[in-house]
């Protein structure tokens, strides 16, 4: 199921378009980085294609279908700040279970422990809270991942844990993933191709 974006443009209110005619699509299983200066909309170029904010110009389609506006979304997100993702009053364990029941092989490739799942997300640090945001994201209906500086701020080893992690699985299910970076090593070490916005 290909996801394809056509001809969208969006801006913020009566601000200056961010941006016009955006075209590209995505295969199950290929891994694509998308990459540019700060503020020209990348983060909100993800969440049009997750489905959280709508294209002003254009449409999102998976595999030539609308996005779906209930039920589980197949175009799942990742954040650069998992405190800001998660509700701060719910056991790890609740929150896990927004993305269907957790596979059991992912939360240990992830490094995620039994005892975590009791814990609220201020008694998580964060790259242990980003865990379980990766793993949430990871639900069975999940076809395409968006990683936005989804490892921005973790150390090199923990970066590396969960993008073994993610890969891993990305190849078992044949999912795509958009990776949004800074980090030209790191897109060019993951990226089966990357675009400029
Ligand atoms: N909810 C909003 N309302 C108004 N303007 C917004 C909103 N969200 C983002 N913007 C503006 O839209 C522009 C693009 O923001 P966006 O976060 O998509 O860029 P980005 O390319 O992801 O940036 P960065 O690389 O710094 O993360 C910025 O100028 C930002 O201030």
């Amino acid at each position: 199921m290909q996801l394809d974006a056509k001809n969208i443009g969006f801006r913020y209110g009566k601000s200056p378009w961010l941006f016009k005619g955006i075209n590209f699509s995505m295969q199950p299983g290929e891994v694509v980085g998308l990459k540019g200066p700060s503020g020209t909309g990348k983060t909100t170029l993800c969440r049009i294609l997750a489905g959280y904010e709508k294209p002003l110009e254009g449409k999102v389609t998976l595999g030539g279908k609308a996005l779906p506006e209930i039920g589980y979304h197949p175009v799942q997100m990742v954040f650069q700040h998992p405190e800001k993702a998660v509700n701060p009053r719910w056991k790890m364990g609740k929150t896990l279970k927004e993305g269907g029941r957790p596979d059991d092989d992912l939360l240990a490739r992830l490094g995620i422990q039994q005892e975590w799942l009791e814990r609220l997300p201020n008694e998580l640090s964060g790259g242990e809270l980003q865990r379980f945001c990766v793993a949430r994201a990871l639900g069975p209906g999940t076809r395409f991942l968006i990683a936005d500086e989804m490892t921005t701020m973790l150390d090199a080893i923990t970066q590396a844990q969960i993008w073994h992690a993610v890969l891993h699985l990305a190849e078992k299910r044949k999912m795509g993933i958009l990776v949004v970076s800074h980090d030209a090593k790191l897109m060019n070490r993951l990226c089966d191709r990357v675009i400029e916005l």
